[in-house]
């Protein structure tokens, strides 16, 4: 069985549809990009398969279980746990306290004032120190571990967004342009650390426009033009593939790595 299955997943905005009858699944391990044109439905699948948006019709399976229409917080102690553009870190925290507050959260969420004051709350901060500090060594982030995060460079600002994530210990990460506004060696340390990982055990679904990245990383990409897949395979499947090119031409922005 597939770890995620997306099936005949449609979202409609009114007259617009964002997302058509789109079908695929996710093996467990994989590093599944989803690319398109700008404006192609995949926020918005992305979006649909975090939880975050209720399908028009269709829906998403986890391990065969239904986890469309679930509020996403469910959803991601479930296992799926989706990253955002705009990093969503605490600026005035050091990189180590945003993660250890994570781990509180995620265990938490709803009964926060209670729990802070809590003798099981002192018992938890050391073990979320340690578990903590070791995402942040094994994402390249340990010797910025006490930094302020407002002090941290683009990249690193990205990659701690990822630490803050995996600190749900997502079994799917969901990663919404993971490589946006970075310079090459940024990019280069964040396909590493994506990779790395994929290497933890965890199957990562990536949405980015970034093409010699996206042909780079993953093991297999699902292509989107208009709502609709339109290709799915190998990135060097898809990138020569006449429905793809033609779903690029004209997309002054980007390319398709050739
Ligand atoms: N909340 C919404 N209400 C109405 N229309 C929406 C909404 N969200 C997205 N859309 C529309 O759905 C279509 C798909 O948008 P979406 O953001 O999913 O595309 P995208 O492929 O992620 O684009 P980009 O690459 O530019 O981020 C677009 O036409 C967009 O305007």
């Amino acid at each position: 069985m597939s770890l995620l299955r997306v099936q005949d997943l449609t979202k409609r905005f009114g007259g617009l549809v964002a997302v058509n009858d789109v079908s695929f699944d996710v093996e467990a391990g994989e590093i599944l990009s989803i690319i398109g044109p700008n404006g192609a439905g995949k926020s918005t699948l992305f979006k649909l398969i975090a939880s975050f948006l209720k399908p028009t019709a269709g829906r998403v399976l986890l391990e065969g279980e239904e986890i469309s229409g679930l509020k996403p917080h469910i959803v991601a102690r479930k296992g799926v746990v989706r990253t955002f553009q705009e990093t969503t870190v605490f600026k005035e925290m050091t990189a180590l306290e945003n993660v250890v507050v994570a781990h509180h959260l995620r265990l938490k969420a709803g009964l926060l004032g209670v729990y802070f004051a809590s003798p099981r709350a002192r018992a938890d901060e050391a073990s979320f120190r340690a578990s903590a500090s070791e995402i942040l060594d094994y994402l390249g982030l340990g010797h910025v571990k006490h930094e302020r995060a407002r002090n941290l460079p683009h990249g690193y600002l990205r990659a701690l967004g990822i630490a803050v994530a995996m600190a749900a210990e997502p079994r799917v990460l969901l990663l919404d342009e993971p490589f946006a506004g970075m310079n090459p060696e940024e990019k280069d340390r964040a396909v590493r650390m994506v990779r790395g990982i994929r290497d933890r055990g965890i199957t990562v679904l990536l949405v980015e426009h970034d093409m010699p990245s996206v042909m780079r990383i993953s093991d297999r990409i699902v292509v989107i033009s208009f709502g609709t897949k339109i290709a799915e395979g190998t990135p060097e499947a898809v990138r020569n593939d006449p429905a793809v090119i033609e779903a690029y031409l004209g997309a002054e922005d980007e390319t398709l790595g050739h």
